[in-house]
């Protein structure tokens, strides 16, 4: 699976991508990820990427000629249009089900925003989706973007080694996870739960789906609505 990124910060991107199960999975070259930094594809002579909003206002808004053409230097030569997600406040909240849909996809192009947004033209000339990773205010679209990507490759086949597989979501079937212990067996006077260390498998796990179901009752019933 292919992403690629128009980012005004593309170093963000080198930095955390290179790191586990994703970095893994771009040496095996099952994902590939390309940051491509806007300002390399800004007309003006100072490289400008933003200007002043029509209207007047405070803030600056990301001018849509460098994105355009950004956009434009990836799919020239592609024989299909890949989906385009701008990553804002403004989309429908990503969730497990929406990311399993978009991992059936083969060539994702993510946009991240910054300064107060991008010019509206250019979402409506070259975005299929606008997807947001939750309700609160950030600086950039570019830890959303990584969010996406991180839950996205998770379930692309042999991204995740096999003896993780399990870590999805079909593992978790919609709940919570059940407490973790590992040694030591005390730990400032608190003991793991006798039941982990009877050995007995078939009451481990029934133990186990019972603290999930009861966890996730108490913290997030809201997903108990959401299981088919
Ligand atoms: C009502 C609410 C949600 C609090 C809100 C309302 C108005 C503005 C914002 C906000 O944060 N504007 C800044 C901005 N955010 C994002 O890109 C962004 C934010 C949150 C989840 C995201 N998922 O993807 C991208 C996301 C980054 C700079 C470029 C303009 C967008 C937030």
């Amino acid at each position: 699976m292919r992403f690629d990124v128009l980012t005004l910060f593309p170093d963000i991107f080198h930095a955390v991508m290179k790191e586990s199960i994703i970095g893994r999975a771009q040496e095996k070259n099952i994902i590939e990820i390309n940051a491509i930094n806007i300002r390399d594809f800004s007309k003006d002579k100072h490289k400008k990427v933003d200007d002043y909003p029509y209207g007047g206002g405070g803030g600056m808004v990301m001018t849509p000629q460098p994105i355009y053409d950004a956009y434009l230097s990836i799919v020239k030569d592609l024989p299909h249009k890949p989906k385009v997600i701008y990553l804002s406040p403004q989309g429908k909240v990503l969730n497990q089900k929406k990311v399993v849909e978009l991992s059936k996809e083969k060539h994702l192009i993510l946009l991240c925003g910054h300064y107060e947004g991008v010019d509206e033209r250019i979402i409506e000339e070259i975005v299929d989706e606008e997807i947001s990773i939750g309700d609160y205010v950030l600086t950039g679209g570019e830890i959303p973007a990584m969010v996406l990507i991180d839950s996205v490759s998770r379930l692309v086949p042999d991204v995740l080694p096999s003896e993780d597989a399990y870590k999805n979501e079909s593992h978790y079937n919609g709940l919570l996870e059940y407490p973790q212990y590992t040694r030591p067996y005390e730990f400032m006077g608190r003991k793991v739960p006798d039941i982990l260390l009877s050995g007995h498998h078939a009451k481990i796990e029934e133990w186990r789906k019972e603290q999930s179901l009861k966890r996730t009752l108490e913290k997030r019933p809201d997903l108990l609505k959401k299981r088919d």
